[in-house]
């Protein structure tokens, strides 16, 4: 029989200050600093996430009608598997960055310090409950910080889980959750972090950077947008129907890199239109209201919203089309509109319908994608040409993108995952993360007493000669003219053998000896008969 998950008790606000005040000083006790404890950290998480899986799945089920399938593909194992791969690099990331500099500065070994920034607040959204809030956990982590998590209250069962994985699992001195909705989060965007990381949507986004500026808190921001697939004449339109089907589907629609709308080549509307339909058949045999495979709408108020994009639409609909309130179903459904004043095209849908426009110029469709949104999270051009993909990705802007699909360049937790402009600032995961939530110290040690004799041009009196030793052994001639051109310079043209990359030199000067090697022969017989 299934369980409820019961949702946390919200933490009460006048306890939210106590808790920022223990988690600094355990940061200021450097409990936090040591790699070995970092490991231990991370260890632990890996098997508190690992003995609670069966909660994970049951929670996201709980809150989404997730599939099981999706609950570990996209947060149990896809987190498990960041843990270890953080534990393996992680020797690595911290290691002092040596520096290549002039030589006046070469002898103070020049450095970055990888260091913790203090403590950090991540604040997690609902449809991805805990990739959202572990992955930069862990890299927040990692990085020697102590941490405030606060889950998405939307997602409630999530939220308990979250909550017990923290407390089981991680230092308490150092790692909290608080739990709650507004009044909680804006209790704690009083307190001052040294980073903040948000995800969630752009209005919101737009109250904790606020709240953050008034502490000169850096942030990480990740939103959303409007994210467009563009399927040229040159597309497999079959192809790109089934890769839209899944990252359309993918719970429930509510994935901030899913696509938002389609701008489809006349040449492939039929083609793509039928795909379309085709593909959610096979993907759902029993219908997909039946399906255990696709998930719920996340409540009633998000229900009512997609359902209002869907009746104002004056739009066909080609595909789709039915809801069921008590179930917070709603269709995977496919519409053509005319342009983007529809319904379907004003805001970011976060649910499973799909406009889509019909435009056969790529320069046009490039032109409707920078007046839609300029800065979506991702762009998703289909093409089997691939000039005709780069023009494309020279000519819009986002935080990511896949060529030929859909989400598939933020599926892996080893890539850098964020946005840009609307879709928000900062990425992480795997290294970004760590270096995202670190402080990149630059470090000089300077030699002792002896070093004074090499530094004594810098200090007063500034007499002519100092600075003539100065010019002559530290300035830098450019190579360049006045008008910008880079100058050749003649004898390095005849040592490169006529210019060239050092691999294109290398292999001039090969290709060169291996020549004189094969004609020192006739080379040998040619000088003989003129000596004779
Ligand atoms: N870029 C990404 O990584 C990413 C991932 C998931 C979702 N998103 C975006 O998030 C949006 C959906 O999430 P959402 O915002 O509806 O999630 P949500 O409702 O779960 O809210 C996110 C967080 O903001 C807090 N919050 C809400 N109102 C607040 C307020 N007035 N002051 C302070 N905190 C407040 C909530 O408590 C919650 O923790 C979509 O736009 C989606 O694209 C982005
Ligand atoms: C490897 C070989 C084989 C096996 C292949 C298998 C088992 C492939 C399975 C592939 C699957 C299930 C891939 C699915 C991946 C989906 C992912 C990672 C989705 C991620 C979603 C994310 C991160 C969503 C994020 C959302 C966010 C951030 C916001 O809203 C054989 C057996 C075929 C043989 C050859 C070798």
């Amino acid at each position: 029989m299934s369980r409820t998950i019961v949702p946390p008790q919200s933490t009460p606000v006048d306890e939210i200050p106590a808790v920022v005040t223990r988690l600094r000083s355990t940061f200021r006790a450097h409990t936090t600093y040591p790699l070995e404890w970092r490991k231990q950290q991370l260890r632990k998480l890996w098997w508190g996430f690992h003995d609670h899986e069966n909660d994970v799945v049951a929670a996201l089920h709980q809150d989404l009608r997730k599939p099981e399938h999706e609950a570990l593909q996209s947060d149990g194992i896809w987190m498990k598997n960041a843990i270890l791969d953080a534990l393996s690099h992680i020797d690595k990331w911290v290691q002092e960055e040596r520096l290549d500099v002039d030589l006046l500065g070469k002898m103070a070994a020049p450095s970055i310090r990888k260091e913790p920034l203090g403590v950090v607040l991540i604040i997690g959204a609902y449809n991805y409950p805990f990739q959202l809030t572990f992955a930069p956990l862990l890299g927040a982590i990692a990085a020697g910080n102590a941490v405030v998590v606060k889950p998405s209250e939307i997602s409630s069962a999530s939220a308990a889980v979250i909550t017990t994985i923290i407390r089981e699992c991680l230092d308490p001195d150092a790692f909290a959750v608080v739990n709650g909705a507004i009044p909680e989060t804006s209790a704690l965007l009083e307190q001052k972090f040294d980073k903040i990381c948000y995800t969630g949507n752009g209005v919101v986004g737009r109250i904790v950077a606020t709240a953050a500026a008034k502490h000169l808190t850096p942030t990480i921001l990740e939103l959303g947008g409007l994210n467009p697939c563009i399927i040229t004449k040159n597309a497999d339109a079959k192809l790109a129907a089934r890769r839209i089907c899944w990252g359309k589907a993918l719970n429930g629609g509510q994935v901030c890199l899913a696509p938002d709308y389609a701008i489809v080549s006349s040449s492939k509307e039929n083609e793509f239109v039928s795909a379309v339909a085709d593909n959610w058949r096979k993907f759902y045999p029993q219908g997909p209201q039946a399906s255990p495979d696709l998930a719920r709408i996340v409540n009633e108020r998000h229900f009512h919203r997609i359902k209002k994009m869907l009746d104002d639409t004056d739009g066909e609909i080609k595909v789709g089309g039915q809801t069921n309130e008590k179930e917070k179903y709603i269709d995977l459904t496919l519409v053509k509109v005319k342009d983007e004043t529809d319904s379907l095209m004003k805001d970011e849908i976060f649910g499973p319908l799909l406009p889509y426009v019909v435009i056969d110029d790529v320069d046009d469709a490039i032109e409707f994608v920078n007046r839609v949104s300029d800065t979506p999270l991702a762009i998703y051009p289909f093409t089997n040409d691939k000039k005709e993909a780069e023009y494309i990705l020279d000519r819009t802007r986002s935080g990511g993108v896949t060529v030929n699909d859909t989400i598939w360049h933020a599926a892996s937790h080893k890539l850098p995952f964020g946005g840009v402009g609307e879709s928000g600032m900062g990425s992480y995961r795997d290294k970004f993360g760590f270096d995202q939530f670190s402080h990149h110290r630059t470090t000089s040690r300077q030699p002792g007493g002896w070093f004074e004799k090499v530094l004594d041009a810098r200090y007063p009196p500034y007499l002519p000669a100092k600075l003539a030793q100065y010019r002559l052994l530290i300035e830098k001639k450019p190579n360049f003219s006045r008008d910008g051109k880079v100058r050749t310079s003649w004898f390095g043209w005849f040592l490169s053998l006529g210019g060239g990359g050092a691999k294109t030199v290398v292999v001039k000067y090969v290709a060169t000896i291996l020549g004189m090697i094969a004609l020192s022969p006739f080379l040998a017989s040619f000088k003989k008969s003129c000596i004779s």
